[in-house]
């Protein structure tokens, strides 16, 4: 039986091998390493299957191993859409996923002192160590989703009535976590250029500070925001919110997994990541870092006693109920990590590739880009209000002629209908694609009879 159970994951795992080799192939087409690469992942299926079907004795086995919904996402296309990119799963997390679908699949080697974060096997308590020194942080928790680090720490610092700077740019989850813990988002105002400055948020800690008496609790700061995709002077942030006894949680779910994030250097009492974003994991999955000065705060255990039984749990930390990400979520974000930390080094190489499309996309005349420019992030807001959708005043399909022309190019992810302003992301893509992508944009304009500058 024990073979049996080995095999069907031997299967599977085949499986998810070609759908890899497909990610990578499609939609250009494979070329012949990847096409025998198909071909022989799938004898190995087939041989695993057969296998299988005479060790049970049941035709049974093939037919539900053939039913598997294999959904057709991005493995078919080119997905451009700007939230998924970097949180697409590596293929050591689709196994991982599939061997540790049980909900406490982690928890069978739980010992003394009972607390996810320092399970030995498998190696949790180390994957913690590896986070803390990946951000450069002091203590790490992994949270299920950026969210629940804002909530943990507003939970902590702020107290009802207090102001919390954030920038006209935050996330809305900073705000419901700002609102639960019965605090007052107080909003930073960017420059024309769509960024948050230092100055700018002095200048709204003297504001606070008069209008309520009081200082903020907190600032929060987008490292990169969802908005624009543009980086903000978070080191400068930091160190002015010092000067006012601020503290400084910086919000990385768009930068930890994709680019260096060093918390240290930055000046981060608390880095927060959003593993569903950012760093290959399945949702919900996050970290929480702090320094050494923050953590027995925000990481502090239970006093709480049964009045009844006197019970204590002494080890268990509030703000985290217990054990947050168990499972198969926690194992996959394990499995992707070694990538993660290595891909992180290659941003570099991520923003050029960012650049070279932007800079295909802003040959076709009327295009513009709304983020800031040359792009140093792969998260872009683009205008093609003067491009695309002159196009889209006349065509019958209207505003869904783009996603129509798209899609039958294997290209996936725009927001169907929104020819105007809005978002993509190159994330991840390799050079293959992004030329392909790039041309595809410049096909599409060239058939509607759009000046495309040629370089
Ligand atoms: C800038 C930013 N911060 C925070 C979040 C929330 O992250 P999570 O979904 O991991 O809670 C998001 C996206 O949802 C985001 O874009």
């Amino acid at each position: 039986m024990k073979e049996q159970i080995q095999k069907t994951f031997e299967a599977l795992f085949a499986l998810e091998d070609i759908r890899e080799v497909l990610r990578e192939a499609l939609p250009t087409g494979p070329d012949p390493a990847e096409e025998q690469a198909i071909r022989e992942g799938v004898a190995r299926v087939r041989a695993v299957l057969d296998d299988l079907e005479a060790g049970t004795g049941s035709p049974q086995v093939t037919k539900i191993a053939g039913s598997l919904d294999i959904r057709n996402r991005e493995e078919a296309y080119i997905n451009i859409q700007p939230i998924q990119a970097a949180g697409r799963l590596t293929l050591e997390a689709r196994k991982a996923l599939i061997a540790y679908g049980d909900g406490y699949s982690t928890c069978d080697a739980c010992r003394k002192p009972f607390r996810l974060d320092q399970i030995t096997k498998p190696p949790i308590a180390a994957f913690h160590e590896d986070l803390a020194r990946f951000l450069n942080m002091d203590v790490v928790r992994v949270v299920p989703g950026a969210r629940r680090g804002f909530q943990a720490v507003a939970s902590t610092l702020v107290k009802p009535g207090d102001p919390v700077i954030v920038s006209a740019l935050a996330h809305y989850t900073e705000f419901l976590a700002v609102e639960g813990a019965g605090g007052v988002v107080k909003e930073v105002s960017v420059s024309k250029e769509n960024l948050v400055t230092p100055d700018a948020v002095a200048a709204k800690i003297e504001d606070v500070r008069r209008e309520t008496g009081r200082t903020p609790a907190l600032a929060m700061i987008d490292h990169v925001d969802y908005q624009f995709g543009n980086v903000h002077d978070v080191a400068g942030i930091a160190k002015v919110a010092h000067q006012y006894d601020v503290p400084f949680l910086l919000n990385g779910a768009y930068t930890v997994g994709t680019m260096p994030v060093d918390g240290r250097a930055i000046g981060a009492d608390f880095v927060v990541g959003s593993g569903h974003k950012s760093m290959a994991s399945p949702a919900p999955s996050g970290v929480l870092a702090a320094t050494a000065e923050w953590a027995p705060r925000v990481f502090r255990t239970t006093a709480m006693v049964g009045d009844l039984t006197r019970r204590k749990f002494g080890v268990k930390e509030v703000e985290m109920l217990g054990c947050t990400l168990m499972g198969a979520n926690l194992i996959a974000m394990m499995a992707s990590f070694p990538a993660v930390r290595e891909r992180t080094l290659r941003w570099d190489e991520e923003v050029k590739k960012s650049n070279h499309f932007i800079d295909g996309l802003l040959a076709i005349e009327g295009t513009k880009v709304l983020s800031e420019y040359p792009r140093k992030h792969t998260l872009t807001k683009v205008d093609t209000t003067g491009s695309f959708d002159t196009v889209a005043a006349t065509h019958k399909r209207r505003g869904f002629f783009l996603s129509d022309e798209l899609s039958g190019r294997g290209i996936a992810g725009e927001f169907a209908g929104a020819t105007r302003t809005w978002k993509l992301n190159t994330f991840g893509l390799s050079w293959k694609k992004i030329r392909y992508l790039t041309e595809a944009f410049q096909e599409i304009a060239a058939k509607y009879e759009l000046n495309v500058r040629t370089a």
